[in-house]
């Protein structure tokens, strides 16, 4: 059984990806599952020998590079280049010493290394986007099909009025601190429209019906207040 890795070392963080780039080594079934997560989101590259058709199909539709090069007989002068700059490295080579070697140049050009073969340092979470809402699930190299499996049963309660709520939360937050001095207030009226049912039941209409909803919380507070 491997060994657990002790979850109280790792702090999951929200990191702006948009002008860092990530290399990755080797075009095959994990190449392509990172490559298909990172290229949302940075300039991606891919080294390898060969590529899955599915790589072949993302460098053509997104912001991915193919690189092709044979990597047992790369020089040390090349390998730095490779690596020069990026912000994340991830080996997933299917030769553990090659992965090493990469390893090894990565960290020494000072980048983030995420090692496909066990958690260490950096750990790729399972990711949902709904509007305006990321969440980032891990098992930390226990039971990376759990990350999935609780991915999926989340993303079934993660409706549209999600992101809908959280725009309106946006709009009334700003529109509060122009209008209520007191912050306690101001948080008290925010949580009253969160948890009100009305609301969420309004927004599965429309943006417009919930909004009016939440503005009438508002305003009984501004009165009972005045
Ligand atoms: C340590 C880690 C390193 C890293 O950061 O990459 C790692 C390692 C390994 N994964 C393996 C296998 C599988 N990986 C998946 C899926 C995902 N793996 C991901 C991350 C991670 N995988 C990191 C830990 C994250 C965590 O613990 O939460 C996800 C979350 C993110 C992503 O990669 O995009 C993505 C789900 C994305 C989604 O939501 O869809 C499935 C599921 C499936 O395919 O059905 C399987 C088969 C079932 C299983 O094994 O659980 C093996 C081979 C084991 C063997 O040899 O048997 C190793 C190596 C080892 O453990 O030795
Ligand atoms: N993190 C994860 O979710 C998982 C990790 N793994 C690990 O990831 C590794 C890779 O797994 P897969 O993608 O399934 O393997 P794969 O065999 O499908 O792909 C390996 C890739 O490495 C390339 N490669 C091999 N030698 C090369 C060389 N000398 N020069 C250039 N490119 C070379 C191949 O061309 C191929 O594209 C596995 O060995 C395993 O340790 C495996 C399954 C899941």
């Amino acid at each position: 059984m491997a060994e657990q890795t002790d979850s109280h070392r790792y702090l999951p963080l929200f990191i702006d990806l948009s002008d860092r780039k990530v290399v990755i080594f080797g075009g095959g079934s994990v190449g392509l599952r990172k490559a298909s997560l990172f290229s949302d989101y940075a300039h991606t590259i891919v080294v390898s020998a060969d590529f899955v058709p599915g790589l072949k199909d993302l460098s053509s539709s997104a912001s991915v590079e193919l690189v092709s090069m044979d990597l047992l007989s790369v020089s040390d002068e090349k390998l730095e280049e490779l690596v020069m700059d990026a912000f994340l490295v991830i080996p997933a080579t299917n030769i553990v010493e090659l992965n090493d070697r990469i390893k090894e140049f990565a960290r020494r050009s000072g980048a983030l290394v995420n090692r496909v073969d066990m958690a260490d340092g950096v750990v790729i979470p399972s990711v949902i986007k709904r509007g305006g809402l990321t969440i980032g699930i891990s098992t930390l190299g226990s039971s990376p099909a759990v990350s999935k499996y609780t991915r999926k049963k989340i993303e079934t309660f993660i409706t549209p009025q999600y992101g809908d709520m959280i725009k309106l939360q946006d709009e009334m937050r700003n529109l509060l601190k122009g209008k209520v001095a007191e912050q306690k207030t101001r948080k008290a009226i925010l949580w009253e429209i969160l948890e009100d049912r009305s609301v969420w039941e309004a927004l599965e209409v429309s943006y417009e019906k919930g909004y009016k909803i939440a503005y009438d919380i508002f305003q009984e507070h501004i009165s009972k207040k005045g």
